[in-house]
């Protein structure tokens, strides 16, 4: 019998202007321990008590860590092993903007390179989470970590339609190699990431069916100036905290989608000085949690917008209750610990 686990940190991504384009990995993380058995008992997986029973499918062909590490297994022309026996330990919240499908995917992918001994470099790993996901920021920030930009390469658009289980029948050279390029930016250690984090989910699939399928040039020129300032400006040692606010504001996605986060408006509207050490705010991946990045007075900072929520109500009438964690970036992606040497 041996052990290891596979580590992925969650993302934030976009950032305001940067929709599907930036993504920041963070010190909160989806935990896989393996066990491998010497015998061939089925694999299995299962969770912690940090996620609910029924939240999400224990059937291998229906979990998303297993049935990507399946798909990703099969594209080579091998399968998962039997006597796997796999525990979940996920401090990410689902589906409210932290990536956590994100996370699923990368662990996916990881958990099939190890368990198959297919030995594939992350460059390759990331297309087969590009493929499952469909976006690059959120799965590049987990698998590579720190604060990461990426842009589709047209062989992007050539990648197969997604088949899962049985009608999947895709060859690993139907793949097309390196449909992404990601680069690691600096990320200023002043800049701290608190988010405050809505007790409701809201799928990412919601998040972006509500946008448009075409935009004013003038909407795209006004997010393409802010998103080239905000990658140099986050990375500036003494943040300036003005042009960070200015640099965040975006025209593509948050204003479709403030409909499904109610509070959103006042909240995105905030400016620098509102209170001492705010910068900006803006939806955290898909949201429905806030993104807020801050010099100092974290805690109070998300208390003030906790409270702005509370001033709103859900679709049941209730005022919208939320959390807050102050998080730090995580640099280092995606890793596997063999837990025999600990
Ligand atoms: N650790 C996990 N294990 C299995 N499925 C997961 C896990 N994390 C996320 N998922 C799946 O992804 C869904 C959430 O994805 P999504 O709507 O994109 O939200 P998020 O913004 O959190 O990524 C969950 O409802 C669940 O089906
Ligand atoms: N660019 C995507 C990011 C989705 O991130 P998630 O954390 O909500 O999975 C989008 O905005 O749709």
């Amino acid at each position: 019998m041996h052990k290891y686990t596979i580590k992925v940190p969650s993302s934030t991504s976009n950032i305001g202007p940067g929709f599907d384009v930036l993504g920041l990995g963070l010190k909160l993380f989806l935990t896989i321990h393996v066990t491998v058995h010497d015998d061939e008992r089925p694999t299995t997986i299962d969770y912690t008590d940090k996620t609910p029973k029924g939240s999400v499918s224990l059937d291998l062909e229906e979990n998303l860590i297993t049935k990507t590490a399946l798909y990703l297994a099969r594209s080579y022309g091998t399968t998962l092993p039997n006597g796997l026996e796999i525990m979940v330990d996920n401090d990410i919240p689902l589906g409210r903007g932290l990536g956590s499908s994100g996370t699923a995917i990368v662990g996916g992918v990881m958990l099939a390179n190890v368990a198959c001994g297919l030995n594939l470099p992350k460059e390759r790993l990331l297309d087969y989470c590009i493929m499952v996901e469909g976006h690059p920021d959120n799965v590049a920030a987990s698998l590579l970590g720190g604060f990461v930009g990426s842009y589709l390469n047209e062989k992007a658009s050539s990648l197969p339609p997604m088949k899962w289980g049985a009608e999947n029948t895709i060859k690993q050279e139907d793949i097309p190699y390196k449909t992404s390029a990601c680069i690691k930016m600096k990320w200023s250690k002043a800049i701290k990431v608190v988010v405050v984090i809505p007790k409701y989910e809201l799928a990412t699939s919601l998040a972006r069916s509500v946008l448009p399928q075409q935009y004013d040039r003038k909407d795209i020129v006004f997010n393409l100036q802010r998103v080239t300032v905000l990658t140099h400006v986050l990375g500036d040692d003494v943040p300036n905290p003005e042009v960070i606010y200015e640099a965040m504001q975006d025209r593509i996605h948050q204003h479709y989608r403030q409909k499904l986060i109610p509070g959103l408006p006042e909240i995105l509207a905030l400016k620098p000085g509102f209170m001492k050490g705010f910068i900006g705010a803006c939806m955290s991946g898909a949201g429905p949690t806030v993104l807020i990045l801050a010099t100092e007075n974290f805690e109070a900072i998300g208390k003030k917008i906790q409270e702005i929520f509370m001033n709103y109500k859900d679709e049941s009438g209730k005022p919208i209750d939320s959390y807050v964690k102050v998080l730090e970036v995580f640099n280092d992606g995606a890793v596997v610990i063999n837990e025999d040497e600990n």
